[in-house]
């Protein structure tokens, strides 16, 4: 029995509290309401908003933004959680599922400097902040010289601490400083061929448990199907490769007419640098269609030197 899409019974969007993830809740709330649903948002704290000290990698991974949501999804407290797909882990756990994915949101990450307007501007030795592993390996591969630094907590803490001057320059999503009106930090795009993006990045999606299919049928609507595909796409090479956020892995798919092309990167930070680039192209018209080519390209980055995550890092 399911009133949750009756006025009485509001849909409530677990969310976390950061001003990026309030921004993704309210959206989907706002889209939902335009629907004819009354939607609530449950705000709460997870592992990784607390945890802001260390590396993400060192700790545990993307599904420390997730699991507190989940819990609530569980308890029925919450109905619907809506995240940046690239911060979901791969598998989702036994009995939720992935309801929607919207339409994605500038996938390129930006160059953000109060000084420089491009990366090729940086002088010699420049310090750049970021604790993405993909991040950092793409830059070292542009420029040897940069001293990496980490940088970590939500978008506004990040740009706070660029302008406090810990950083020359800071790499962020596109997609996040653009939903929160922050473009005017946006020094410059990366091309995607020179920074690929992360499988999901800019994408949202909408998590709910598995049986309930009502709200499935309440998200349908919002769901951005070329999207779909090419997110489905990409995550099934992390998926192949072991994918965690401790490997430096980016995936990255577009559209030519009913074709995808979906490249991807792997790189190794262990000793000398080694950076393999790989890409394939298909008709895709179905997500298991969309995910045999993600694992045909993740066959490629195996079979040109990158390993996975259990036969790899120690
Ligand atoms: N890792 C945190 C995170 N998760 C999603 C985004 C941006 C928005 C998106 O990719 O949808 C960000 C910030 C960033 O990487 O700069």
């Amino acid at each position: 029995m399911n009133t949750a899409t009756s006025p009485a019974s509001p849909i409530v969007i677990a969310t976390r509290e950061s001003r990026l993830a309030l921004w993704q809740a309210e959206h989907v709330q706002a889209r939902l309401q335009r629907l004819g649903h009354a939607v609530e948002l449950l705000g709460m704290t997870t592992k990784g908003d607390q945890i802001l000290d260390r590396s993400l990698s060192k700790v545990g991974g993307k599904g420390l933004f997730v699991k507190e949501l989940e819990v609530a999804l569980e308890e029925g407290r919450a109905h619907i959680a809506v995240h940046s797909l690239k911060d979901v882990p791969m598998e989702l756990p036994e009995g939720f599922v992935l309801a929607c994915v919207m339409e994605r949101e500038d996938p390129r990450d930006a160059f953000v400097s109060p000084h420089y307007a491009t990366l090729a501007d940086l002088p010699r030795g420049a310090t750049v902040g970021t604790s993405s592993l993909r991040r950092q390996v793409l830059l070292q591969a542009q420029r040897p010289d940069l001293k990496i630094a980490p940088l970590r907590g939500n978008l506004d803490t990040r740009l706070r601490k660029l302008d406090e001057g810990h950083y020359d320059a800071i790499v962020l999503a596109a997609a996040g400083l653009k939903r929160l009106g922050l473009d005017e930090r946006i020094r410059c795009a990366f091309e995607t061929e020179d920074m690929l993006p992360a499988a999901g990045q800019g994408a949202l999606g909408i998590e709910v448990r598995a049986d309930r299919t009502d709200l499935i049928a309440a998200l349908a609507p919002l769901v951005h199907q070329p999207t779909w595909l090419v997110v489905a796409a990409e995550r099934a090479v992390s998926r192949s490769m072991g994918g965690s956020c401790s490997m430096p892995l980016a995936a990255h798919g577009v559209w030519h007419g009913d074709e995808l092309h979906l490249q991807a990167a792997w790189g190794d930070l262990d000793g000398q640098l080694a950076l393999v680039q790989v890409d394939d192209h298909a008709k895709v018209a179905t997500l298991a269609e969309a995910e045999a080519l993600g694992e045909a390209v993740a066959a490629q980055l195996r079979a040109s030197g990158a390993r996975t995550a259990t036969a790899g890092h120690s």
